[in-house]
């Protein structure tokens, strides 16, 4: 299940959540939570016999596992129970949850045990949730990597153990879930880095608590719901004026292949005209696979458009600083991407003038661009991607797509998203350059960065995304490929049918 326009809260806001809720909570929320876990299991475990095994940990995720394990057995159902650590020392909430089990007649083994001969039904890892506080090691760690080794379905319950909830970490080794049923919402460490690949499908249960209503929420996932108010059908009387110019700035010597892919991503989303101005004087002048494009030299370029988008290709040569420098000064909505993000990091002058910028803004990092513009290695802009998209997004007064698996929106406000569309196909060259274009020509168009920025960013993962239905990658996906395939998303999403009485295209 995949609801739309989730709220995503950090560990913390799902502890205030739980601390406002819980004194009153009837039934409890550990109940509520187990309960909701032996449901999802039942769905896994259609035509698959045999025992489940749960293997809980010390805090109350480990309770959470208690109580599955209670309705299962009370189901009638074989529950293997795993528990290395000392009843004593659990938490009240997972401790009455252990004495329900203990008292209903369950057991529980303090190592793992073999696999029974038709392997197991299910095997749940309740070891450890949000409360995890350090890197997993010693037996902990070897549970995880004998549980991983298992075939069959593996369910985490709330977050895979040794997945940090907040980054998508993972602390020394993590359970490999194919399935998370995750509580009261959703999660970051869920849902970018490292979070997707142990989460596997992920499963919100609610608890039958409004989070939102509890604590607004800062984060929110990416969904179309977002933006399609500002995706209009086209009227018929329209003509290329109403949908805006948009420029792409970049293209050096042996790199202008970057500006053209930008460029015709631009005019597959719509843009009324695109010019692409190169910084290579011995670049083509007409591309032949769009040859809609207008091709010229990157300084005049720079004039043509309502929204500009500089970096693909661009380079970092004196040329390509001035083009950045006079890009920044225009009053147009700017895109800045690649080289431009580089030479900002590199010339404190040019990003105070960055900073200074009032016009719409957008900078579209990978975790590498990130780092070289907060002075910081790459490794810590991952070990905590909502903080860096945060910090730059503050830093330069300005939206901020952090890239990667689930990728960041960040906004100067402190609010944020997380993008779920997209595949590993999208790992290769020229992707960012199409992601440049698609938002310079939703900008072109003028929708608001808000919805130019949600609505590219998941574009550009459902174009991906549409293309492994037709068997394109991931392995050898093309960033070439995608512009077409986001024409027919996007279409798809704002079909207008033609009105009563009038047939054929509406344009001539
Ligand atoms: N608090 C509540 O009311 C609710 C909690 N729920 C469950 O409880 C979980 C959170 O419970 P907790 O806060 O007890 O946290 P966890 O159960 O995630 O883990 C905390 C325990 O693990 C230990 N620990 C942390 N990292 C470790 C490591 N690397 N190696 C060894 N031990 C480590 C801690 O010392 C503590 O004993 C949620 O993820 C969810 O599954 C749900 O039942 C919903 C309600
Ligand atoms: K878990």
């Amino acid at each position: 299940m995949h609801n739309c326009c989730q709220p995503i809260y950090p560990v913390a806001g799902i502890r205030t959540i739980e601390h406002a809720v819980m004194p009153t909570a009837q039934p409890p929320l550990m109940e509520r939570a187990g309960r909701a876990s032996a449901e999802e299991a039942v769905r896994l475990m259609i035509d698959r016999p045999g025992p489940l095994l749960i293997a809980c940990g010390p805090g109350n995720n480990g309770g959470d596992g208690f109580v599955m394990a209670r309705h299962f057995m009370q189901a009638g159902r074989e529950v293997v129970v795993a528990f290395a650590s000392n009843p004593d020392q659990l938490p009240v909430d997972a401790h009455k949850a252990y004495t329900a089990w203990t008292d209903a007649g369950g057991q529980t083994l303090s190592d793992l045990p073999a696999p029974p001969p038709g392997g197991w039904a299910l095997v749940v890892d309740a070891l450890f949730g949000i409360g995890l506080r350090r890197p997993i090691e010693g037996r902990y760690a070897d549970w995880i990597r004998s549980l991983n080794a298992l075939p069959g379905p593996r369910m985490s319950i709330d977050v895979p153990s040794g997945l940090c909830a907040d980054t998508g970490r993972v602390l020394g080794i993590a359970f490999e879930a194919t399935h998370t049923v995750t509580f009261i919402a959703l999660k970051p460490g869920q849902l970018t880095l490292d979070g997707p690949d142990h989460c596997g499908e992920i499963v919100l249960k609610r608890l039958d608590l409004d989070a939102n209503g509890q604590l607004p929420a800062q984060g929110w996932e990416v969904c179309t719901k977002l933006f399609m108010h500002a995706l209009h059908p086209r009227k018929l009387n329209t003509h290329k004026g109403n949908f805006g110019d948009a420029v792409i700035v970049g293209g050096a010597p042996g790199m202008c292949g970057a500006a053209l892919l930008a460029g015709r991503a631009a005019l597959r989303v719509g843009a009324g005209r695109v010019f692409v101005g190169l910084l290579d004087d011995r670049g083509p002048a007409v591309d032949q696979v769009q040859p809609e494009l207008m091709i010229r030299r990157a300084e005049h370029a720079l004039a043509d458009g309502n929204a500009i988008a500089i970096g693909p290709g661009l380079g970092r040569d004196a040329a390509a600083s001035a083009l950045l420098e006079r890009a920044l000064h225009s009053s147009a909505t700017l895109v800045l991407d690649a080289d431009a993000l580089n030479l900002l990091g590199s010339d404190p002058r040019l990003a105070q003038q960055a900073r200074e910028r009032e016009a719409p803004m957008v900078l579209t990092p990978h975790p590498g661009e990130a780092a070289r513009l907060l002075g910081i290695s790459t490794d810590e802009i991952q070990a905590d991607r909502l903080k860096s998209a945060l910090a730059l997004a503050r830093h330069f007064d300005s939206h901020v797509v952090l890239k990667g698996c689930g990728s960041f929106i960040a906004r100067p406000d402190g609010q944020w998203r997380i993008n779920r569309t997209g595949n590993p196909g999208m790992a290769s060259a020229g992707m960012g350059d199409v992601l440049t274009g698609l938002l310079g020509g939703l900008l072109a168009q003028g929708l608001n960065m808000d919805d130019a920025v949600a609505a590219g960013v998941h574009l550009h993962g459902a174009a991906a995304d549409l293309l492994l239905t037709r068997g394109i990658g991931p392995i050898g996906m093309g960033a070439a490929e995608l512009p077409d395939a986001v024409r027919q998303i996007l279409n798809q999403w704002v079909a207008t049918p033609h009105p009563p009485g009038r047939g054929g295209p509406a344009h001539p």
